[in-house]
């Protein structure tokens, strides 16, 4: 653990560590010298001349001191190393964040990371200091004393050398057993943090849906297994206990037979005997008291696997020299794409979106209309063919350089802690006020501001929930327009949008427009007849058809029923109101 938590420190941490480690191993070798000068003060209290007790009496209370003070010294400064290394845990982890590929967050990997930097971090950082310690205290302090005994008795000795090893095994032995189900009830502890927080994240569907929902319902399996995993976690931990504490107060009682035995038979004399049965006893009180903080070893090594998983996880290879594109067109080179590599979600699929042109992606649900805009945006490499921006393929432009030619306006909008004019700023950070509220004015978000008690200056986080669905697209918008990339990918709002908003957001998404190439994962029949292409997907991961609007009513049957079918429903509708 130590060696692993070496690789993960800085300079400072590092330093600080081995400093700790020294002063504690300092610490316990000269509590386990005070237990073995008890040999020499009880020899000389049962001598007959107890006052030669005095310079042993002198001895232990200066060995005793120095290991007070010491471990007073070391307990303060581990503790300062364990908060170095939380913050370094959490800097080493964030920077890993930052590069993973956007595809990779999904709820089951926020939960662990949220377990992960809420309380595993802590646990792992303070480690050294809370377990670490007792558990050398418990292999090291009898170990010197079986040591020191040998010297004595060289039988007796061996007996608690072999006895210490006896008990080593066991303990490890239970441990191991006991890692299974911790691992189990560790799995349980993330699935059952990403079901409430997917939970809380959709309160609205689930108060909509009503009691008994299946997100209620889902919630509450995963949290029942969770519970009996902790519970068989118990179970054994109970079990662990007491077979290691059986075994421990076994070998003690064989040793103390043993002494015994060897008085009896003159071996021993009756002050070393009483001075041997002394360190025995606390011998073992250490080693039954400390090595159950091998636990917390455990629990922190899992921690540590956790960060080694997020550390190795892939992420996207990034050039050296990132290539640079000569214009804002998009071109889709045969492309093969999957979430898991045996089953592909787009096949061969292949199109061009020339500069400053609108493309409309149509297609039935769950047929990929997203992913395409996920590949354009690099959120994941494709696993055949290429994706390009500007004539490069967007591999070599990196993802930093691909995001720089995008605006991306998708429907779940995020609003950070901060007020509406900072929300909206991130679509470009160096912007100036003004520009902001230009920017806020031409998506409709003065309106918003308006409304707001401070203004621009109201602030609008995620917890304040303070914007409307068709307002937080607004917001969208406005960073869109803020940030006046060349090419604009668009998921359009299917929710229904109140008329206000609608006609912002469709002012917005004209003024947007411009001169910009625009993908769209179009809904609204208006925005799919103004494409200057059309791209049709057919529900098995294939493009179907490609082409105007006017083209596809003759060339593609697919294309004139889907267009028959939502325009017919359109009259329907205008018909029913
Ligand atoms: N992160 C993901 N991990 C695994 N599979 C995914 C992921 N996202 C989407 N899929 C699957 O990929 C397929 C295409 O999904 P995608 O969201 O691209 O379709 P879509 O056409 O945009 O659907 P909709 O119109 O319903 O939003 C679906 O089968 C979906 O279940």
């Amino acid at each position: 653990m130590i060696r692993r938590l070496y690789a993960i420190a800085d300079a400072d941490a590092r330093r600080r560590l081995t400093t700790y480690l020294v002063l504690s191993a300092v610490a316990i070798m000269l509590v386990s010298t005070a237990l073995v000068l008890l040999i020499p003060l009880i020899r000389a209290l049962f001598s007959d001349d107890p006052a030669q007790a005095l310079p042993s009496v002198i001895a232990i209370a200066a060995v005793g001191l120095a290991a007070m003070t010491i471990e007073i010294v070391s307990g303060m400064y581990g503790e300062r190393t364990g908060a170095v290394l939380i913050l370094r845990m959490h800097e080493v982890i964030g920077e890993r964040i930052m590069r993973l590929p956007i595809g990779w967050f999904d709820s089951e990997r926020i939960g662990t990371i949220s377990a992960l930097t809420s309380r595993g971090v802590t646990f792992a950082a303070n480690a050294p200091n809370s377990f670490l310690r007792p558990v050398w205290q418990a292999t090291v302090g009898p170990l010197v004393v079986a040591t020191a005994v040998v010297f004595i008795h060289p039988v007796i000795g061996a007996t608690m050398l072999l006895g210490g090893i006896a008990v080593v095994l066991v303990w490890r032995a239970v441990r191991a057993r006991e890692q299974r189900f911790r691992l189990r009830s560790d799995q349980m502890n993330e699935e059952g943090t990403a079901r409430v927080l997917e939970f809380a994240a959709a309160q609205p569907a689930v108060r909509a849906a009503g009691p008994d929902s299946l997100a209620e319902r889902s919630v509450r399996a995963a949290l029942r297994e969770q519970r009996a995993a902790a519970e068989r976690v118990l179970a054994q931990s109970n079990r662990s206990m007491a077979l290691y504490n059986v075994v421990a107060y076994a070998v003690l009682l064989i040793v103390v037979v043993l002494d015994v035995w060897q008085v009896g038979t003159g071996e021993l004399d009756a002050p070393t005997f009483v001075a041997l049965l002394a360190m025995q006893i606390l011998g073992t009180w250490f080693a039954v008291h400390g090595l159950p903080f091998g636990e917390g070893l455990d629990m922190s090594n899992r921690t540590l696997d956790q960060i080694d998983r997020l550390m190795t996880a892939p992420v996207l290879p990034e050039p050296d020299a990132p290539a640079r594109p000569v214009d804002a067109r998009i071109e889709f080179d045969d492309v093969t794409f999957g979430y898991s590599a045996d089953s592909p979600v787009i096949r061969g699929a292949s199109f061009h979106v020339p500069a400053g042109t609108m493309t409309a992606i149509v297609g039935p649900s769950g047929s990929g209309k997203t992913t395409i805009a996920r590949l354009i945006a690099r959120f994941f490499d494709v696993q055949s063919g290429a994706v390009k921006i500007g004539g490069a393929d967007v591999r070599a432009l990196g993802t930093a350089v691909t995001l720089a030619q995008l605006s991306v306006v998708f429907q779940d909008v995020y609003l950070f802690e901060d007020t509406l004019r900072e929300n909206i700023r991130l679509g470009r950070p160096d912007a100036s006020d003004t520009e902001v509220e230009d920017a806020a004015r031409r998506a409709g978000v003065i309106e918003i501001a308006e409304r707001l008690p401070q203004g621009f200056d109201t602030p609008v986080g995620e917890s304040g929930g303070t914007l409307s669905g068709g307002e937080r697209q607004r917001v969208s918008i406005a960073r869109a327009l803020l940030k006046d990339a060349p090419i604009v990918l668009l998921d359009e709002a299917t929710a229904a949008l109140d008329i206000e908003s609608e006609a912002l957001i469709q002012q917005g998404l004209a003024d947007l427009s411009g001169h910009k190439t625009r993908v769209v994962i179009a809904h609204r029949l208006q925005t799919i007849r103004q494409a200057d292409q059309i791209v049709v997907l057919d529900g098995q991961g294939r493009i179907e058809a490609a082409g105007s609007h006017d083209e596809l009513l003759d060339a593609s049957p697919s294309y004139a029923g889907f267009w028959a079918e939502r325009s017919g429903t359109l009259n329907w509708r205008i018909d029913a109101g």
